[in-house]
């Protein structure tokens, strides 16, 4: 049986002439990266304060560690919430000891432990400087070494890539996987789906206050493929879309590439060789899948023939237009 830290089970909460959230379930399993996915204004931060016991359900619970939430299960949770608040005149050394003494650890454990992460984010130079000085991107690290210095179980992460240059923003998934690798479990709520799909492994989405799409990432996508694949061969283009006619649907070609997947298929070419051309066709199904790759190997040199996984982005899409 799945082994899950924390469990939603069926969450209302309303406000005034507003449902926020409306019979919301979900299971975070333990030693996930778990991803609260949604447009604007759908609930998610609703969710993430009632997980974190800012504000309470007015229907269902929440289960941490398989007993219903606590206020003491709070020094178990790190919260790094979207609106973050440091104490512009004070330094940044001083205020992110203040904030570790607040998570009860020790002076000198709470040295110990930043001087690791500070040089760990290059930001030890800033020990003596005033929180007002610094950038946006390097306040934002300040905040989440505060939120995982005392090594919360359960982190919960408001949007933490926004603000962060690309350098920046992967070294934050590092450090994100990193902190899986060790034991915790991962909960943040974003709108950026390409750190979905690189360190989420399970997401719910949420639009609209209810929860229309939950599970892990790698089957949700596989799930949602639209059975398109692409083909690579080397051969005449005219001879195979004729080997091909009702077999299934040519719906691009490798002229129709966008030029950076254009280039890697150029790339790919070798010395000699004609290049490297590629198709992608719709298939109804499996047996006419297996027709079109005996009449593509007939016809051409087939170099590759793979699945085209629809993007988390177009899932997300698909799932609120409502055409998923
Ligand atoms: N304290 C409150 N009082 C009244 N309405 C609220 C309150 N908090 C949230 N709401 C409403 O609940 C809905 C969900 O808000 P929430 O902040 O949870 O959305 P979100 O998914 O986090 O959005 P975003 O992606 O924009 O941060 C919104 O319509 C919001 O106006």
């Amino acid at each position: 049986m799945e082994d899950f830290l924390l469990r939603v089970e069926h969450v209302s909460k309303h406000y005034s002439g507003h449902t926020a959230l409306d019979d919301v379930s979900l299971d975070i399993p333990r030693g996930s990266v778990y991803g609260l996915l949604g447009p604007n204004g759908a609930g998610k931060t609703t969710l993430i304060r009632i997980i974190n016991r800012i504000t309470a359900p007015d229907e269902g619970r929440v289960l941490f560690d398989g007993r219903p939430l606590a206020s003491a299960d709070v020094q178990r949770i790190g919260y790094l919430p979207e609106e973050r608040g440091l104490y512009k005149k004070m330094k940044v050394g001083e205020q992110a000891l203040f904030f570790a003494r607040l998570k009860g650890l020790s002076r000198a454990e709470a040295v110990r432990r930043l001087r690791v992460w500070f040089d760990r984010f290059d930001i030890a130079s800033w020990w003596n400087r005033r929180v007002e000085e610094l950038s946006k991107g390097m306040a934002q690290k300040v905040q989440f070494i505060v939120t995982v210095l005392h090594e919360p179980e359960l982190l919960i992460f408001d949007e933490p890539f926004s603000g962060f240059d690309p350098i920046n923003a992967n070294l934050l998934k590092e450090e994100i996987l990193g902190l899986r690798d060790r034991g915790a479990t991962v909960i943040f709520s974003t709108h950026n789906m390409s750190s979905v799909e690189e360190v989420c492994d399970h997401i719910t989405l949420i639009d609209r206050s209810r929860n229309i799409l939950s599970g892990a990432v790698d089957e949700i996508r596989r799930r949602h493929g639209q059975n398109l694949f692409r083909l690579e061969y080397r051969g005449d283009e005219a001879a195979l879309r004729r080997a091909l006619t009702g077999r299934c649907e040519v719906v691009a070609s490798g002229g129709d590439l966008p030029a950076e997947e254009a280039a890697v298929v150029l790339h790919a070419s070798t010395e000699g060789l004609p290049e490297l051309q590629s198709l992608t066709v719709h298939v109804a199904d499996d047996a006419a899948l297996r027709g079109v790759i005996a009449a593509a190997n007939e016809t051409v040199a087939l170099r590759s023939f793979a699945e085209q996984i629809p993007s988390m982005n177009d899932i997300f899409i698909r799932a609120v237009d409502g055409s998923l």
